[in-house]
């Protein structure tokens, strides 16, 4: 059994070193051991003290060998048809946006049904290490935040800050209430270069200057600057309109905002500030007109919409395994496009009329699939800036297109690293062929055989995998899950109330 034991932790060393890509000596290096030493371990014949491995797991970037709680892993066993109903939660990416804009009211912000994944809690994690007090009130995942009234930066959760990108957002809040400050480098998916220097041309203006130095960003603010014309964003990113947005509402003045993004996240958060006494014109737009204010503290009640992107992921289960289910509460204006695609390429399906999210502005409607034969569409698959196809529901169109009869393009533009990871399919039985980094061809429709696969470190690549897995015949395993967690809440469970056989586990 001990053998044993040794064995099956080497073979996941061994896994999870090579989806780093690393070599054996590569890895001794950075333990500081020798390449024998790994080779044995990895074979299972070396004991392992608990600090080798969790020394491993922190070379390796992997929970694989993690000795933490919670699950890591998913065992699907397939195929699988699903039926019934599922709501849309609230979406990762306005829950973010609104974690990092409470810290401009000095008051209480009160957030309702925060999904409540991975990402959030790393945020509250940097919060609540900042002196901020916030509290889980229900099981609706009611969310309250007290900002205190000095922040105190000198004890940052740093490991916390560094596994999520979404602290970059705290550079607009943060250039209000210090004068210099450190932020540690934004980490999050591993989805090639994303660079933060558009965040930095937008924050200039408000006398932001960054310095990168060993790890992390030296912040300095010169409060004699300030916007005197209109801020023109480099690139319409979501974060970096957002940073733009927080750093104008607490600006007393007016701050033009031209190439904003107009995303649901983006609009959430004007919102949000609207809810705070900012005036925001021009929501739903690519012109921002903020009138900020000195200060800001007001006890503030406001409900994120739900996300588009999750609702692409249930579409796109349902397509995959040819069910019938009822997706309620889809946020259809930031839908749109897709489902015009999808009908094009053959789905059926039925919606409601339009109903107004909680945020009292989001239009949505519930949406019942039928299983449908897809095919190809004619003209290659691109994301947008909104209002185009999301760039994060475009990995769906992966698996969508494998179940397709014919060839599908996707260009995954947006991503240096992202295309790649859709080659797992082939893994599963797919017939996704890599054209270069950032297009693939994908040969439908797929005869699905189930297979043991490492998790993509990329959560929309990640849920393709998982979905796919769904329509697999056998069992499938995907290990390293943490990165599906950081987007989707008990994303396993609720498939499993719609007649999904997912388990989760661990293996130590
Ligand atoms: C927390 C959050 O809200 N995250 C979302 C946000 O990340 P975020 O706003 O951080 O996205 P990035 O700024 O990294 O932009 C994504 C990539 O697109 C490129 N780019 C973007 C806009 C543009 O006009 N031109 C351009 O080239 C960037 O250089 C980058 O490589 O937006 C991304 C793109 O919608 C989404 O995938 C993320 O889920
Ligand atoms: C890329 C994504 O998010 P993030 O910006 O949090 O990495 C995503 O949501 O697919």
């Amino acid at each position: 059994m001990a053998t044993d034991f040794k064995g099956r932790i080497g073979h996941l060393i061994r896994d999870a070193r090579k989806h780093r890509g690393l070599t054996q000596h590569q890895l001794a290096t950075l333990l500081g051991t020798s390449q024998s030493a790994i080779n044995r371990i990895e074979k299972g014949h070396q004991n392992l003290s608990l600090e080798m491995l969790a020394r491993i797991g922190e070379a390796l970037d992997s929970e694989i060998v993690a000795l933490g709680a919670g699950p890591t892993h998913l065992r699907v066993t397939g195929p699988t048809t699903l039926s019934g109903s599922i709501d849309v939660k609230t979406s990762k990416n306005a829950g973010v946006a609104l974690l990092c804009a409470s810290l401009l009211n000095r008051g209480r912000t009160t957030l309702r049904k925060v999904a409540r994944i991975e990402e959030v809690n790393r945020l509250l994690e940097v919060l609540n290490s900042l002196g901020v007090q916030t509290k889980w009130l229900n099981d609706e995942n009611d969310l309250e935040i007290i900002p205190p009234k000095e922040l105190d930066l000198t004890h940052m959760d740093e490991d916390a800050a560094r596994r999520t990108r979404s602290v970059i957002m705290f550079l607009g809040p943060l250039l209000h209430r210090l004068d210099t400050f450190d932020l540690p480098y934004a980490g999050g998916c591993n989805l090639g270069t994303r660079t933060v220097e558009p965040h930095m041309s937008a924050l200039r203006p408000f006398g932001l200057e960054v310095k990168a130095t060993e790890g992390s960003y030296h912040a300095q603010v010169n409060r004699a600057i300030e916007p005197v014309r209109p801020i023109v964003l480099t690139e319409r990113g979501d974060t970096v309109t957002e940073n733009a947005l927080m750093a104008a509402a607490l600006h007393p003045g007016t701050t033009i905002i031209r190439n904003a993004s107009s995303n649901y996240m983006v609009q959430d958060l004007c919102f949000y500030l609207q809810r705070l006494g900012v005036e925001v014109q021009g929501i739903g737009t690519t012109t921002l007109t903020v009138s900020g204010l000195a200060e800001i503290n007001v006890d503030v009640d406001y409900s994120p919409s739900e996300d588009p992107i999750e609702a692409m992921s249930l579409l796109a289960a349902a397509i995959v395994t040819k069910s019938s289910i009822t997706i309620r509460r889809v946020p259809i204006e930031f839908l749109e496009i897709e489902l015009a695609l999808l009908e094009e390429m053959g789905l059926n399906y039925d919606r409601t009329d339009e109903y107004v999210a909680a945020n009292g502005n989001t239009r949505l409607v519930d949406l019942t699939t039928r299983p449908s034969d897809l095919h190809a569409p004619l003209d290659k698959i691109h994301p947008m800036p909104f209002p185009g196809l999301n760039i994060d529901n475009l990995p769906f169109f992966a698996v969508i297109a494998a179940v397709a009869d014919g060839q599908t393009y996707l260009h995954d533009w947006v991503y240096d690293n992202r295309a790649i990871y859709l080659t797992d399919l082939n893994k599963l039985g797919g017939h996704v062929k890599l054209l270069d980094p950032h297009r693939v061809m994908i040969e439908g429709p797929t005869h699905w055989t189930g297979a043991e696969l490492m998790c993509p470190p990329a959560l929309r690549p990640a849920v393709v995998i998982l979905l796919a897995m769904l329509a697999c015949r056998g069992t499938s395993v995907l290990r390293g899950t943490y990165v599906i967690h950081r987007g989707y809440e008990d994303l396993a469970e609720r498939l499993n109330e719609l007649g999904a056989s997912i388990e989760t586990f661990r293996d130590i």
